[in-house]
């Protein structure tokens, strides 16, 4: 058929725009084949089922390329949610839920049975295997009661808070990782682990991701949050980051709520032998990508 002058130009330039975004993913790709990265998946951005469906795409290709992608989900609002279908109300202390037995049983019925599987679907059928484990499985995490004060603004007096059966993870043994990823599986992982007492822990998933990666010595940890990454007062994107910027921003209050265990996990993991985190949004379609693959970046880089 004959096309006219422009369609051939303007099908010539879109062709070569494509071929330009391959050429210049090229080093990247050179440079992180082999690599290790831990994506934090959370609960908020993962309320959109498009969204859901380019990031699946996105850990696959990472897959593809030889990246080892190691996903570590929330799913915060999503317990949230079907505690208050069981009439259960939730408190937060610092960011963090607190858990009796039955609330953590939820959490466990919700983040292993419901989310791990749905984020395993939505994998499958970008044409990757995926293998949905939670920290309980062969031995990944075991978790220690997270131990809290807070201090009587009156009294001024440090009293502890009994947060319940939320965790932190103490020991981790990766050999589950190391033997999915090698065998071509993408772990899936839930941030639930057992204590040595026996007991099942509900652990903040931004503090999973982040002692997995520290523990991994990943690449990179990706927390794929609903913000384009840290802002400053003025809502303008903060591209790069160093742990004393961190304390500096936490300081004179331009970071607040959950962005400070998020920056915490971030700091912890870099010092922890992590190269780098970044803290991205995970609403924006294929944000991972940009980031990863394009020397324009796409969040808020933190790094030694
Ligand atoms: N300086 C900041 N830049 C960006 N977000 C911030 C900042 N300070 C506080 N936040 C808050 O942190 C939130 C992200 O943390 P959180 O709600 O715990 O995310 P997630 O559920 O994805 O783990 C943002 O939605 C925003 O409201
Ligand atoms: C102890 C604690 O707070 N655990 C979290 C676990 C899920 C989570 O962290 O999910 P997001 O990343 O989506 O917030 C919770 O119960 O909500």
């Amino acid at each position: 058929m004959a096309t006219n002058i422009d369609q051939t130009d303007s099908y010539r330039t879109s062709m070569l725009a494509k071929a330009e975004t391959l050429t210049e993913a090229l080093p990247y790709l050179q440079r992180y084949a082999g690599k290790t990265f831990v994506v934090k998946y959370g609960g908020h951005a993962m309320g959109d089922p498009e969204a859901a469906r380019d990031f699946a795409e996105d850990i696959v290709l990472l897959k593809a390329v030889g990246v080892n992608p190691v996903v570590v989900h929330g799913g915060g609002p999503q317990i949230g949610a079907m505690l208050k279908k069981l009439g259960v109300e939730s408190r937060f202390v610092d960011g963090l839920r607190v858990t009796d037995a039955a609330t953590a049983e939820v959490a466990e019925m919700v983040l292993s049975g419901k989310i791990n599987k749905e984020l395993v679907s939505w994998i499958s059928a970008a044409g990757g295997k995926a293998l949905g484990i939670s920290g309980k499985d062969a031995g990944l995490v075991t978790a220690t009661k997270v131990e809290r004060t807070t201090k009587d603004p009156e009294s001024n007096i440090e009293r502890a808070v009994d947060l319940g059966f939320v965790g932190e993870p103490t020991e981790i043994d990766p050999m589950i990782i190391h033997t999915a990823s090698a065998a071509g599986f993408i772990p899936v992982i839930a941030p639930i682990g057992v204590g040595k007492d026996g007991h099942t822990y509900n652990i903040n998933a931004d503090t999973m991701a982040g002692a997995i990666a520290a523990k991994l010595g990943a690449s990179r940890l990706f927390l794929l949050t609903d913000v384009p990454g840290v802002l400053d007062k003025d809502k303008r994107l903060l591209t790069d980051l160093t742990p004393d910027d961190i304390a500096g921003l936490t300081e004179d209050g331009t970071i607040s709520g959950g962005m400070i265990p998020k920056l915490e996990t971030c700091v912890h993991a870099v010092e922890a032998g992590c190269e780098a985190a970044v803290v991205l949004d995970g609403r924006v379609p294929h944000a991972m990508l940009l980031e990863i693959f394009t020397a324009r970046g796409a969040g808020t880089l933190i790094h030694r």
